[in-house]
């Protein structure tokens, strides 16, 4: 058992949590994984965490505790050295219907303050928090490789777009829903959709007409590199490309992933010169001389034992 599910089974409470089965597979989550209410953290096999969105009743609408609890999962991630990837999906009939309807209410509607400059400073404060709930999937080092079946509505592509790889299932659609509920979106889509597919004019024509987006679509400009037929094959698929990451150097997949982010905003000679400082020590790693001495003896890459990073 890793730290990530050894941590959402003790929670802070020290306690183990005998009922659960704390290393399940993929599919078969039975519900949160506590402390978590939200989302269920499962290790499905070596070295990779599964991380579901787990409101199915709700259609896994993002509620005041899902915005935490994103980032405490992450931050657990990011320090896990067992983990070296990670697989994010939804249970239930769809990835997500965006953000809580009910919650944005409570939170957005009646916002607290004495005066406009209060007012302001405290919905700068919860946009800034809803923000951070999907960087933190940017910060980690670990990729994240993204599952998504049904629908992904407004928020869950701010989501998506902060990960790493994205599949989807023949069903799926996408939605950048926001400007349908009166708002310009404000967590991370119109950020970062632009730098995942070519085309501004695809991008401005989904976020200013909240026009769905199908599953053919969203191949063809790039937003997910493979559809497949039904979830099930899908999560085998992201199983598989989880464990073919897990089986490399984790000093050469967690600075490919650093690298390749600091690149996407940055230009080519900065990249460059980013890149020579981060390999000036990672090139001192034993990962190196490991990988290389089985390639030359044409074993896998599998075949290779890496100390934990
Ligand atoms: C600072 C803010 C930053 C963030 C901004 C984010 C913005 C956004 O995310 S905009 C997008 C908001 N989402 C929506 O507008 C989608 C609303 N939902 C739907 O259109 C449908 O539910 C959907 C097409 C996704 C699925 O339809 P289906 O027939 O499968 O399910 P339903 O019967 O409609 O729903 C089942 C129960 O789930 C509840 N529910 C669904 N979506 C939400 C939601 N977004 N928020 C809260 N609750 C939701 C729905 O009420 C049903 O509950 P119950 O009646 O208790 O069974």
């Amino acid at each position: 058992m890793n730290s990530i599910v050894r941590a959402a089974v003790l929670g802070n409470r020290g306690l183990w949590f005998p009922a659960l089965n704390a290393v399940k597979t993929m599919s078969t989550s039975g519900g949160p994984t506590p402390p978590f209410t939200t989302l269920s953290v499962t290790q499905p096999a070596n070295h990779i965490t599964h991380v579901e969105l787990h409101r199915p009743e709700k259609r896994n609408a993002m509620n005041k505790a899902y915005w935490r609890e994103m980032v405490e999962c992450f931050n657990q991630i990011a320090e896990d050295s067992e983990c070296r990837v990670v697989v994010f999906s939804g249970a239930g009939k769809l990835f997500t219907a965006g953000i809580d309807l009910m919650d944005i209410a409570g939170d957005l509607l009646q916002p607290q303050g004495d005066d406009t400059a209060r007012v302001a400073w405290y919905i700068r404060g919860i946009i800034s928090k809803y923000q951070n709930t999907f960087s933190v999937i940017e910060k980690c080092p670990k990729p994240v490789v993204v599952a998504v079946h049904g629908a992904c509505v407004g928020a869950g592509v701010d989501l998506i777009t902060a990960c790493d790889i994205r599949l989807c299932t023949q069903d799926a659609w996408f939605q950048v829903k926001e400007v349908d509920i009166g708002l310009a979106a404000d967590v991370g889509t119109l950020q970062r959709l632009p730098k995942v597919i070519g085309s501004r004019s695809l991008v401005n024509e989904l976020a200013l007409t909240a026009r769905k987006m199908h599953s053919d679509e969203a191949k063809s400009c790039g937003l997910v590199s493979r559809v497949f037929p039904d979830k099930e094959s899908m999560i085998t698929g992201a199983l598989e490309i989880a464990g073919e990451i897990a089986s490399r150097s984790p000093v050469a997949v967690q600075g490919t992933k650093i690298n390749l982010l600091y690149s996407r905003d940055h230009s080519v000679t900065e990249g460059l010169d980013y890149m020579v400082t981060w390999n000036m020590s990672m090139l001192q790693t034993q990962d190196l001389m490991k990988s290389a001495q089985a390639a030359l003896e044409k074993k896998s890459p599998k075949d290779v034992t890496f100390s934990k990073l």
